[in-house]
């Protein structure tokens, strides 16, 4: 289950700037976890202004399955950066759970990304020198609660079917392997959303077939939404969504194969 992160003990402050009252109508009494409107974001290299995103809309719900495809330089990275609470768009807002994410202290925001988003990426950057355990308990090496840790950290990597391969080190796991290592890592903090950076690009088909079907998985029964930034056409056509970025702007998703979407 998604944690509540509606209300961080800060905001209860006397006097504090209350989340509530900074929230959207719009998403009050809905499970919109994060919703982008009018969304620019520019990037300033000297004198010049890059436009990464030219005033585009998105949301993403729970059990959202929504792949992000387009050519090169289209600004799939940059959204994956405002989704993952790494980044805040120029002009337009980002909210989470309809608070205006701009409005969050640096420590507010890795607070909420550390409860919200949870990160996937094509080279798995497990620590070689950790084991597969290890490595699933690490996003919480400094909790207080180092028992309960280890325990779901065993019941996630049982669940992603490495129950037999708690203490193999990294490279004693196949490229899949590893990959589900970094998927029980990722849910360690129960997030709302997995942000999957091209997940299967480094494994062969059939491979890449069964982490699909983990993250079908993962969402039926946590209600996770998955949002994969993929070049690989047969992720893309899994997806309940394809969000098809070309120069910055949302195109309609027929067009994804002639725009760096890969057939393989
Ligand atoms: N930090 C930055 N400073 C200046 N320009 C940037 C920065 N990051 C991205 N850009 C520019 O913004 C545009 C979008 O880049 P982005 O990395 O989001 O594209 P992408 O679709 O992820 O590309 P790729 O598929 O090659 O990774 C590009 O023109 C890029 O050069």
């Amino acid at each position: 289950m998604a944690p509540d992160i509606s209300a961080p003990a800060e905001t209860d402050q006397p006097g504090a700037d209350r989340e509530e009252d900074r929230q959207s109508p719009r998403d009050a009494g809905n499970d919109v976890i994060i919703r982008g409107e009018s969304v620019v974001k520019e990037y300033q290299t000297g004198a010049q202004t890059v436009q990464a995103l030219k005033g585009i809309d998105f949301s993403i719900q729970p059990s959202d399955f929504v792949a992000i495809v387009g050519p090169s330089g289209s600004g799939k990275s940059t959204l994956l950066n405002l989704l993952g609470l790494l980044d805040v768009p120029t002009r337009g807002t980002v909210r989470l759970r309809g608070t205006d994410v701009s409005t969050f202290s640096d420590g507010d925001r890795t607070t909420k990304r550390k409860h919200t988003i949870g990160f996937v990426f094509q080279s798995f950057y497990l620590i070689p020198t950790l084991t597969a355990l290890e490595n699933v308990e690490m996003p919480r090496m400094l909790d207080r609660t180092p028992k309960k840790t280890r325990e779901r950290a065993k019941q996630l990597l049982r669940r992603v079917g490495l129950g037999d391969r708690l203490d193999h080190y990294p490279d004693e796991l196949s490229g899949g392997q590893k990959q589900r290592v970094a998927i029980a890592r990722s849910l360690i903090n129960d997030p709302a959303i997995l942000l999957a950076d091209e997940p299967t690009g480094n494994l062969d088909r059939e491979t890449g077939d069964d982490i699909l079907e983990l993250f079908d998985e993962l969402r039926a029964e946590e209600n996770v939404a998955v949002v994969t930034v993929t070049h690989d056409a047969y992720v893309a056509e899994e997806a309940d969504r394809v969000v098809n970025l070309v120069d910055g702007e949302i195109t309609d998703a027929d067009e994804a194969e002639s725009n760096g979407v890969v057939e393989q």
